[in-house]
């Protein structure tokens, strides 16, 4: 879930762009870029770490040109390393960058028949290197010059030939700028315009909080299997490329990955996760009637706004008895489990006043490693509390993630094997309660009843590109659980290829 965005305007495109990645940075906080286009030449600048470290005054200033793409990212595929981060580049045909948000499985064949039968090289273990190569074999059989129509017979070959979850944005010099989504629709896409003077400009992004704080209004959602063409002049070209597209979002972005004030789908976030509060609060009251809980405390950030919810359906006290360390940001999205452990206890802090003496229930969006959990519920008892319960907003995450959530190792995940109540006694709970998969269906389809489904992999182990067996989920374990992506890590350390012309 990394974030992506792309721009043409009227004037330069470099702060517009920065700013939309600022507040895209929940999606990925270990690298970002920035690629702009001026006349037919790209200015790069890509780098590790949050967007305000990479991007200085001087690397601001040499970002030119009224159109540009941007990406922050948290890898799925490949190694951490800087030469793996985004916006990636080829120069045949025309000049091509992209960005991708996703992944895709089956990159390794990909990869194969790109160096056999297109005779392309990729120099990284990216699977968005990949992604754009397709694309760019695919547009290089086009005739000279381009039409809109040739971009999209490019895109319908892309869609015939990659399979997974991809929202990508491409800028292809001297044409302009191209967004498109897989024919499932996994991972999120936006257009959104605003009026100039000199004419309307337009933002592609992966959340619709991204066009907020740029004042781009929203558009739309690209459609699973669609894709937008914006061009020089700033006209719009739309075209549905896949053959058989079939709606199904990814549920865990209303869950956990998006930001609460993101509209996803025709579904506003935030209340989605509302509902997600008061079906488990029905829940609660069908299993415990007679409860005795005596405060509900959410487990910031995430948790708070189905949490509140939750207690109000409940008629339970709400309570802030952790606070947050703003400084820290999230966690789950850390590399390496020694990380993300630590920065748990310098995230969070409680209120000791909240705990001693109550029963209380802490409830969380989701429980994916246990990480999180396990420590808050220490923290609770150490703070006095009687009785700690536990409710997750989502279902037990018993299943790998494949389609751009870097949750690939099935034994990594706390309740994979697990019943609910083991959960419960892993992680130290008097008891434990999860969302059911139907209430959270219901919760976030409410909003759009027109939506075909979701992608729930990680809750049913039901893979909607119908590709996934378990060869390939024994080969991405061991390709990918945290001993070997540390040691990836290490080997990719030193050294780079890069084709920047704006060294650091
Ligand atoms: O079981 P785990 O492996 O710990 O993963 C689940 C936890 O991680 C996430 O929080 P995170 O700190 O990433 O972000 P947040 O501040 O948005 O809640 C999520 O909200 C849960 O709290
Ligand atoms: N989280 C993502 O969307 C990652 C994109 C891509 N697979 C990468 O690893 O860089
Ligand atoms: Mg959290």
């Amino acid at each position: 879930m990394c974030g992506i965005v792309g721009v043409v305007a009227n004037g330069h495109v470099n702060q517009v762009l920065f700013d939309s990645l600022t507040v895209l940075q929940h999606r990925g906080q270990d690298a970002a870029g920035i690629m702009t286009c001026q006349q037919g030449r790209f200015f790069l600048r890509k780098s590790n770490g949050l967007v305000r470290d990479v991007f200085r005054t001087r690397h601001m200033k040499r970002l030119l040109g009224n159109m540009g793409i941007g990406h922050v990212r948290y890898p799925t595929a490949g190694s951490s390393s800087e030469a793996e981060s985004q916006p990636f580049y080829v120069n045949s045909p025309y000049g091509i960058a992209l960005a991708h948000n996703g992944n895709l499985t089956n990159s390794a064949q990909l990869t194969q028949d790109l160096f056999t039968t297109d005779l392309r090289h990729i120099n990284t273990n990216s699977d968005s290197e990949v992604l754009l190569n397709v694309f760019a074999h695919e547009l290089g059989k086009q005739v000279h010059p381009l039409s809109a129509e040739d971009i999209f017979d490019a895109i319908r070959r892309v869609h015939r030939r990659c399979l997974g979850g991809y929202a990508a944005v491409a800028m292809i010099s001297g044409y302009g700028l191209v967004g498109f989504r897989d024919p499932h629709g996994i991972r999120p896409i936006v257009l959104g315009k605003r009026d100039h003077e000199q004419g309307t400009e337009y933002m592609l992004a992966s959340e619709s909080v991204a066009l907020d704080v740029a004042d781009f209004e929203l558009v739309r959602d690209i459609a699973p299997g669609e894709a937008i063409f914006i061009d020089l002049e700033g006209k719009v070209h739309t075209r549905q490329c896949a053959d058989h597209a079939k709606g199904h979002p990814c549920i865990f972005e209303h869950v956990y990955l998006a930001r609460p004030d993101s509209i996803m789908d025709g579904i506003h976030v935030y209340r989605a996760r509302m509902r997600m509060g008061e079906r488990l609060a029905e829940k609660i009251k069908r299993e415990r009637p007679n409860h005795d809980i005596d405060v509900v405390i959410p487990i910031p950030d995430t948790s708070r706004t189905s949490a509140l919810e939750l207690a109000q359906h409940l008629g339970v006290t709400f309570r802030e008895g952790f606070i947050k360390n703003r400084y820290i940001g999230r966690t789950f999205i850390m590399p390496g489990q020694q990380l993300r452990k630590k920065s748990v206890r310098q995230k969070l802090n409680a209120i000791d006043l909240e705990f001693k003496d109550k029963n209380v229930l802490l409830v969380d969006d989701s429980i994916v490693r246990g990480t999180t959990c396990k420590q808050i519920i220490q923290m609770a008892r150490d703070a006095g509390a009687k009785k700690v319960f536990f409710a997750s907003a989502a279902p037990a995450v018993r299943y790998p993630n494949v389609y751009g959530i870097d949750m690939p190792a099935a034994h990594e995940l706390i309740a994979h094997g697990h019943t609910d109540e083991e959960v419960g006694e892993l992680i130290g709970a008097d008891w434990m309660i999860y969302q059911e998969l139907e209430d959270l269906i219901s919760a976030c389809r409410e909003e759009n009843p027109s939506l075909e489904g979701f992608d729930c992999s990680v809750f049913n182990g039901e893979y909607v590109t119908g590709d996934i067996d378990s060869h390939y989920l024994a080969r991405l374990e061991a390709e990918r659980n945290d001993a070997a992506k540390h040691q990836e890590d290490e080997d990719n350390a030193v050294i780079d290829l890069h084709n920047d012309s704006s060294a650091d």
